[in-house]
């Protein structure tokens, strides 16, 4: 049975579309069959950070819909065979006609057919966020280190307190920069209290992020600092316990 992880944050660009792509990447090399599915209904870009725009044609409302199966849906990614995409539908207004009940029978049906699934949510609390967690099995808070990225951490945190465990929030604090080192233990603690989650990762700041993310290009194949973050948090995914990376 395969595990759902939404991947979700509040405030927008703390990094969702980046970990879902590159910790997509990372589990399929280490054979994990793997979903990423992008639930951002209104701005969605996951296929062109997976460079799969052309190939991601039909989206996961045409698989809810029965246009199509999950199978002919999920594009393949020509360099990683375990690492597929089911894109999304645009929704220029941000409403979808997609009730939580067919996304938990879509979901039901990936759990069969992968290992993992990644969901990237959209920034905010709406249909899409919903959607992404309503039968999600755990759910990765994003963060930056900003005050704001944090209030809007916490608050997410609040409404997934209710319907979750606490072993199935994690906290991953995103674009860490090497100049805050000095202050960094403090500030991912701070992080942790703020939202109260623990730790599954951390991810540096690194402009080769963009460009990887820009250009479609798996981020592992031209940089090996950030990629190993986003590796290191696909390891303890599955089950390996595995030290912070230094920053
Ligand atoms: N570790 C990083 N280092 C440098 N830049 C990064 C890093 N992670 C993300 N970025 C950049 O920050 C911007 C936002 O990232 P991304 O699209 O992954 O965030 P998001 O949370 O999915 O955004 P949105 O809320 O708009 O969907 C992008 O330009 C991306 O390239």
């Amino acid at each position: 049975m395969g595990k759902i992880i939404a991947v979700v944050s509040g405030k927008g660009g703390t990094g969702k579309t980046s970990f879902t792509a590159n910790v997509g990447l990372a589990l399929a090399a280490l054979g994990k069959n793997t979903l990423c599915l992008d639930c951002d209904i209104t701005l969605r870009n996951l296929d062109l950070a997976l460079g799969l725009t052309d190939k991601a044609l039909m989206d996961f409302s045409d698989v809810i819909a029965g246009r199509c199966s999950l199978s002919d849906a999920a594009a393949d990614h020509p360099k990683y065979p375990g690492l597929h995409l089911l894109t999304a539908p645009l929704s220029p207004g941000g409403q979808l006609d997609v009730t939580d009940e067919q996304m938990r029978q879509l979901l039901d049906q990936v759990r069969q057919e992968y290992d993992y699934c990644l969901i990237d949510a959209p920034a905010g609390l709406g249909q899409g966020f919903r959607l992404a967690t309503g039968c999600a099995d755990c759910v990765v808070v994003i963060t930056t280190t900003d005050a704001s990225a944090l209030r809007d951490a916490q608050h997410t945190v609040m409404l997934l307190d209710k319907r979750f465990t606490t072993e199935s929030l994690f906290l991953v604090v995103g674009r860490v920069q090497k100049k805050l080192l000095r202050a960094l233990h403090s500030t991912i603690d701070d992080a942790m209290d703020a939202a109260g989650l623990p730790l599954l990762g951390v991810v540096p700041e690194d402009g080769d992020v963009p460009y990887a993310l820009n250009r479609g290009i798996p981020l592992r194949d031209i940089n090996y600092y950030a990629a190993r973050a986003y590796e290191n948090i696909a390891r303890r995914i599955t089950g390996h316990q595995v030290p912070l990376m230094r920053i």
